[in-house]
This record gives C-alpha cells, sequence and structure tokens, in this order.
C-alpha cells in the first residue's frame, strides 16, 4: 500500500514538472497568461523547435514515471499513469495551472503499451483535418479537445485488444477532468 502511495506521489510530482512552463520562465515569461503550456501553446507563443523540446520532454516524463513506478510497485503502471497526467494538468510547482495531459498520457502508454498509443494516436491525427474540414465552424470547438473527445472512447476499446487498459482509462479520467475545467473557463473553444 505505501509503496502503491509512492508510485502515484513520485508521478504526480514529475508531472507537475511541466515543461511548456519550465521553458517559458527560462525566457522569463509565463506562457499561461496568454496560452496553454503544451505543445500547441508552446508552437503558437515560441515557436517550432521550442514545441518539439517541450512535447518531448513531457512525452519522455510520462515514460519514466511509469518505469520508475513499476520499479518501485510492479503492477502500478495505472497509478503512475493518473498521476503525472494529473501532476501535469494540475501541478504542484505551478499553481495547479498546467497543459491538458496529451503528452505524458503518450509517454506512459508508450511504455505499457505502444501498439495502443500508436493506434489511438493516428486515430485522433486522422480525425483532426476531417473535423476541421467539416464540423468544426459549427461545433466552434477547438480541433483537440474534440480529437481526444472522439479517440479517448475508442482508444479504450483499442486497448482491449491491444494492452494497456487500466492505464488508459487511468489516463483518459485525468485527461477527461482537465478537460471538464478548461472547456468550462472557455479555453478550447476554436
Ligand atoms: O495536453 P498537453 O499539455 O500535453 O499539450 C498537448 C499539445 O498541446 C497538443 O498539441
Amino acid at each position: 500500500m505505501l509503496l502503491l502511495a509512492a508510485a502515484f506521489i513520485l508521478s504526480y510530482l514529475l508531472g507537475s514538472l511541466v515543461a511548456g512552463v519550465v521553458y517559458s520562465r527560462l525566457r522569463g515569461d509565463d506562457i499561461r497568461t496568454r496560452d496553454l503550456p503544451g505543445g500547441s501553446g508552446t508552437y503558437r507563443q515560441y515557436g517550432r523547435g521550442a514545441a518539439v523540446l517541450v512535447s518531448l520532454v513531457d512525452i519522455l516524463k510520462g515514460a519514466l514515471a511509469v518505469m520508475l513506478a513499476e520499479q518501485i510497485a510492479p503492477g502500478s503502471g495505472w497509478l503512475a499513469t493518473s498521476g503525472v497526467v494529473l501532476g501535469h494538468c494540475y501541478p504542484v510547482w505551478f499553481g495547479l495551472r498546467g497543459g491538458g495531459g496529451i503528452a505524458p498520457f503518450l509517454g506512459a502508454l508508450l511504455v505499457v503499451a505502444p501498439w495502443t498509443m500508436l493506434a489511438t494516436l493516428a486515430l485522433a491525427l486522422a480525425v483532426i483535418p476531417v473535423y476541421r474540414a467539416t464540423a468544426q465552424a459549427r461545433l466552434r470547438l477547438n480541433a483537440i479537445p474534440f480529437a481526444a473527445a472522439l479517440a479517448l472512447p475508442l482508444g479504450a476499446l483499442i486497448a482491449t485488444r491491444l494492452g494497456g487498459l487500466g492505464e488508459f482509462l487511468a489516463g483518459s479520467a485525468a485527461m477527461a477532468l482537465r478537460a471538464g475545467h478548461l472547456l468550462a473557463e472557455g479555453r478550447g473553444k476554436a
């Protein structure tokens, strides 16, 4: 029990190191005054190189959280996934205002169920251009939350076949919570 709690807390603390916030602070700025601190917000504010760097670091921390948690308490991958995503979304180091959780979620899945991750990501990426060309003007919702809302339930189905269901559900639940808060704040609107 203690080891499970340690795995969760460690993952949460690691998730709380939100790369986009750290990057912007190093530039003497705080991206959150204008945008979300994930890959797309970083791209809008600082360009492609910064966005790639920030996304990679956030993906890596998701992967690292699951690997460390499995060493501390075998079978705790799902707890680590939920911890690292919650940390990224509600970072204890940065006033509980973080990103949307996609990057650390992908990183965690990459370790436990790479095929589930790749299939779900491919699905989400395929949805985005179709959505932009068809329904976005009507729904006025940003393409990324739309694609996530569609890909997450389908991804859970994929996970029943390709593995990582526990991690998938744990990470999705944390992301759904954050998505609800962001939409309530009026963010994510197109
Ligand atoms: O959900 P985040 O914070 O990992 O950010 C994800 C990217 O912005 C998606 O483009």
